[in-house]
């Protein structure tokens, strides 16, 4: 199925990376690549054009680690910093103009296209679809949505008590997929890089695979 037309890609890169320390991991580098690179690298197999959610401050660091990229880039700026991954998932698909977006965490470098070709394919004629993994837990920062909807619900949401992700779903038709039916994807694709420990490990296991 070609998803180019239809899907744009969404990455979530605003938040203040408090657990990685001083510097930004969006830019981190992982084996010779910053992590928003391989992200950005993997949307390529499923999309042609990304919007960047980030903070203005961020911006040009972000920009240099993407530049020669053949994707088209855009970049939404957080009009306010700090209010949340879901005002970043609001202010990035604001930015889209296809119908649906494959939103991603920036800190996710092993993301999976097969992923978003599955949950693309659940989320036709849907606002949505999202995975269920086998703990219980929803992945909401690697999954499709409804652009304009999905935007507007989050807009809704942030204006109530209840400002995680998961709630701007009560108003939406999103489809839930469990992990154990999705195929040929390796569950790497939900790692996040979180920590510097976190960044060492993801080194490590591709040098591994490299030298194998
Ligand atoms: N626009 C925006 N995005 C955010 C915000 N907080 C988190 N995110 C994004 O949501 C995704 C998941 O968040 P976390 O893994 O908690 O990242 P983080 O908040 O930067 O890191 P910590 O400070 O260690 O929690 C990342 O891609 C973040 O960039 C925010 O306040 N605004
Ligand atoms: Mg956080």
């Amino acid at each position: 199925m070609s998803t180019s037309r239809t899907l744009e890609g969404v990455v979530l890169a605003g938040g203040y990376s408090t657990r990685f320390g001083e510097t930004d991991k969006a830019v981190a580098d992982l084996a010779g690549t910053p992590l928003i690179r391989r992200v950005v690298d993997r949307l390529a197999a499923v999309t042609d054009a990304v919007v960047i959610n980030c903070r203005d401050d961020q911006r040009e660091a972000i920009q240099a680690a993407l530049s020669g990229h053949d994707l088209e880039v855009r970049y939404a700026i957080d009009p306010v910093p700090d209010r949340g991954p879901l005002a970043g998932i609001a202010v990035g698909l604001e930015a889209v103009d296809r119908e649906y977006a494959a939103v991603v965490a920036c800190d996710m470098p092993f993301v999976e296209p097969a992923l978003f070709e599955q949950l693309y394919a659940h989320a036709r004629g849907h606002d949505g679809a999202v995975v269920r993994l086998e703990d219980g837990w929803y992945q909401p920062t690697q999954a499709v949505y409804r652009a304009e909807s999905m935007a507007r619900a989050c807009e809704e949401t942030l204006g109530s008590d209840d400002t995680r992700i998961l709630a701007a779903f009560d108003s939406l038709d999103v489809v839930t997929v469990e992990e154990a039916a999705l195929e040929g994807v390796s569950e790497t694709t939900f790692e996040s890089v979180d920590t510097p420990d976190d960044l060492r490990a993801a080194a490590h296991r591709l040098e591994e695979v490299s030298s194998r």
